[in-house]
């Protein structure tokens, strides 16, 4: 996609996730999750007993609106790592603009008809992700099959390291590696405010045995005010509504993942 964010500005945020992820456990300590807070960093969330855990590092921090930031999680180190993901942030929130302005034409929306939904209050999470390698990638995976609970996420994956994957037909394909591209992955709520026009697709992330992969997924969540519902003019007799209203899907999302279920099915109708 012509994002209007150059391969020299990716490349950055690619190294500096390196870099963070690279640093002594004491440094990434500094920005510790806490408990029962999202932001920080940390591994796996652990909500029940017998929940398997993923295999996986990250750092997750909210980027908008400003100040919905909890800067203490904020890398210090490297140096720069923060005025580039601030840098990041609004640059993508451009992209989002756009994206969603296109995503209303191509099925011939009012432009503003999603972007309206998604809110002026609409929150992005960044996410980095680090896949250490694994000895048992046949028994451990770093993400478990999902769809993300976002409206859309911008995902920068490793540009070296497969290993993200995409079902289709009861089949996984691996996503192919195209460095320095945004993958633009559509959430549940794009499916649920196309009435199912547009799926959220199942995915996840396998591990392997001897190199480390990284990820940054930027999810797009609609404001925690809005109601989020099939646009108008995508119901009709012939189409009829597939999807209740929902709000605050994003809370209900994480739960449904540690349980292996698809949360889009609690919103079907
Ligand atoms: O690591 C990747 O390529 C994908 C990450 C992902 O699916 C997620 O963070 O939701
Ligand atoms: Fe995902």
């Amino acid at each position: 996609m012509n994002h209007g964010i150059t391969e020299e500005f990716l490349d950055k945020i690619y190294k500096l996730t390196k870099q963070f992820f690279a640093l002594p456990a004491e440094e990434k300590q500094k920005c510790a999750r806490e408990t029962g807070n999202i932001q920080g960093y940390g591994n796996d969330m652990i909500l029940s007993d017998n929940q398997v855990l993923d295999w996986i590092d990250r750092l997750f921090l909210t980027t908008y609106p400003q100040d919905k930031r909890q800067l203490q999680f904020w890398p210090q180190v490297p140096v720069g790592f923060s005025e580039t993901l601030h840098e990041y942030t609004m640059k993508q929130r451009i992209v989002t603009e756009k994206f969603f302005k296109a995503m209303a034409r191509s099925l011939e929306l009012e432009e503003n008809c999603f972007l309206d939904m998604y809110g002026e209050n609409a929150i992005m999470n960044s996410r980095f992700n680090f896949f250490p390698p694994c000895p048992r990638p046949d028994k451990v995976i770093g993400i478990k099959p999902h769809a993300d609970g976002s409206a859309i996420t911008l995902l920068l994956p490793d540009k070296d390291v497969e290993g993200l994957q995409f079902l289709k037909d009861g089949k996984w394909y691996k996503a192919p590696i195209v460095p320095d591209t945004i993958l633009i992955n559509l959430g549940d709520q794009m499916e649920i405010m196309s009435n199912g026009i547009y799926k959220s697709p199942v995915h996840r992330v396998v591990t392997n045995r001897e190199k480390e992969r990284i990820s940054v997924a930027t999810f797009c969540v609609p404001g925690p005010d809005k109601e989020i519902q099939p646009a108008n003019g995508l119901v009709s007799e012939a189409r009829p509504r597939l999807y209740k209203t929902i709000t605050k899907y994003a809370e209900l999302h994480y739960k449904y993942y540690q349980q292996g279920r698809r949360t889009i099915e609690a919103a079907l109708i």
